[in-house]
């Protein structure tokens, strides 16, 4: 609990002012972005980005919790009096004590809860509309924040702000939802798959008997997926298809090797199990994304959502997906803070509803901190599922 304590005061024991708290509650993660404000020590005169007139200074927080755990994320809201940071209604501030903004189907699901265990309301916010609001704000406003990863070469994407509509949005969460953004609030859902991250994370769990979303992924590094996967060469005697532009080693059907002999799940290794299951799905987010991005002419791709979780194998597998089919026409890009978009997008709602009350700084400054994810070797996997992440901002009157 010593992380509870942590963020209840700065480093000179000073309490921490916490204003402003989102959430996105989905089907799997329920993700909280808040904002803290900075004692007056912590300013850094050098810093252009933190000295906005009537600004306030401090840095935006994130954490994850389980949705199935959502006990333990009442229990961080509560401890750290985050809910101190939800609005009270302008037009009549005694009708209801505070709400905060929330996004996701457990803004709905658990309305109830959170009244009943916070005494709090939850102001729903659209998901889609949040997801894109989240994406523009972090395209446009934080350095670094796109990249390109392909044979295990990690790149940042310079964004042109005046070039960045139209893309495709592709959110991985526990389903796939694929929008297409042509500016801010200007969108569309063209598609989605039932076949996502949730799909993933499910069937793992039952096929290798993990206990963790991060577990499975640790067995993915490890495992081989020729031993389950049918190559074009398992059916062409070892030779190419090269009429249809297939090699000996393209898979020509995910799993489809555990036909050709006796063998029951327990004969394969969880490991081969789990590298498969995360190739055939990872390859098929990047096919129908692509199909997607086609049919709109888009040449930009960039995926959200937490299924990533900045692993190699993944984002590699989405990218060469995305690059086969569109013979190097489209690029795939991810983004860093990946499975925050709705959970942001929640966060900048407050001023779309409070008549412009508050307005985030756009000049967003990567903290040292924060810094180990801009590092190439940054390994998501090595951290603390609920460890949380914070960005130095401003937040100012409008
Ligand atoms: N620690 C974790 N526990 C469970 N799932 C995780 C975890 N980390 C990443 N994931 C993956 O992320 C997906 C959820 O992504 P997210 O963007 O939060 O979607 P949702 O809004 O549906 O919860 C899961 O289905 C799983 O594939
Ligand atoms: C229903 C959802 C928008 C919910 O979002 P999530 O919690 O998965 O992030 C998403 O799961 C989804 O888009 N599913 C795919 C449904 C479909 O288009 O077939």
């Amino acid at each position: 609990m010593d992380r509870l304590r942590e963020i209840e005061t700065d480093g000179n024991s000073n309490p921490i002012q916490i204003s402003r708290l989102a959430l996105d509650i989905g089907g799997s993660l329920i993700k909280l972005v808040y904002f803290s404000r900075d004692s007056g020590d912590h300013e850094d005169p050098l810093n252009d980005s933190v000295r906005i007139s009537n600004g306030v200074n401090g840095r935006l927080h994130f954490a994850k919790f389980e949705t199935t755990n959502i006990n333990d994320c009442l229990q961080f809201i509560s401890a750290n009096k985050l809910f101190f940071g939800g609005f009270q209604h302008q037009e009549n501030p005694t009708n209801d004590r505070s709400f905060i903004k929330a996004t996701g189907g457990g803004a709905y699901k658990f309305s109830d809860l959170f009244k009943e265990k916070l005494g709090i309301s939850l102001e729903k916010e659209d998901e889609m509309d949040c997801l894109v609001t989240g994406a523009n704000f972090l395209l446009k406003a934080v350095n670094h924040e796109a990249f390109t990863y392909l044979n295990g070469q990690k790149e940042f994407v310079q964004i042109d702000h005046n070039d960045l509509y139209p893309y495709l949005l592709v959110n991985i969460g526990s389903g796939v939802s694929m929008i297409k953004v042509d500016g801010d609030g200007k969108f569309e859902r063209v598609s989605g798959t039932s076949v996502g991250g949730g799909t993933f994370w499910g069937l793992g769990k039952l096929l290798t008997k993990c206990q963790s979303f991060d577990e499975l992924l640790e067995l993915s590094q490890r495992g081989n997926n020729r031993v389950l996967d049918m190559l074009v060469g398992d059916i062409y005697g070892g030779m190419e298809y090269s009429k249809i532009g297939l090699s000996s080693t393209a898979i020509a059907s995910s799993f489809g090797r555990a036909i050709s002999n006796s063998n029951e799940l327990h004969d394969y290794k969880p490991e081969d199990v789990s590298r498969s299951l995360l190739r055939m799905i990872s390859n098929n987010i990047g096919q129908i994304s692509y199909l997607n991005a086609l049919r709109f002419g888009l040449k930009r791709i960039f995926f959200g959502g937490f299924f990533t979780r900045g692993h190699s194998y993944t984002m590699d597998t989405i990218s060469v997906a995305v690059h086969f089919w569109s013979k190097g026409e489209a690029k795939a890009m991810f983004l860093r803070h990946e499975g925050f978009l709705g959970a942001l997008g929640a966060f900048m709602s407050y001023e779309r509803h409070s008549l412009g009350d508050l307005m985030v700084n756009q000049s967003v400054q990567i903290p040292v901190d924060a810094s180990s994810s801009t590092d190439t070797n940054y390994n998501p996997l090595e951290r603390d599922l609920n460890e949380t992440e914070s960005m130095q901002c401003s937040v100012y009157q409008a």
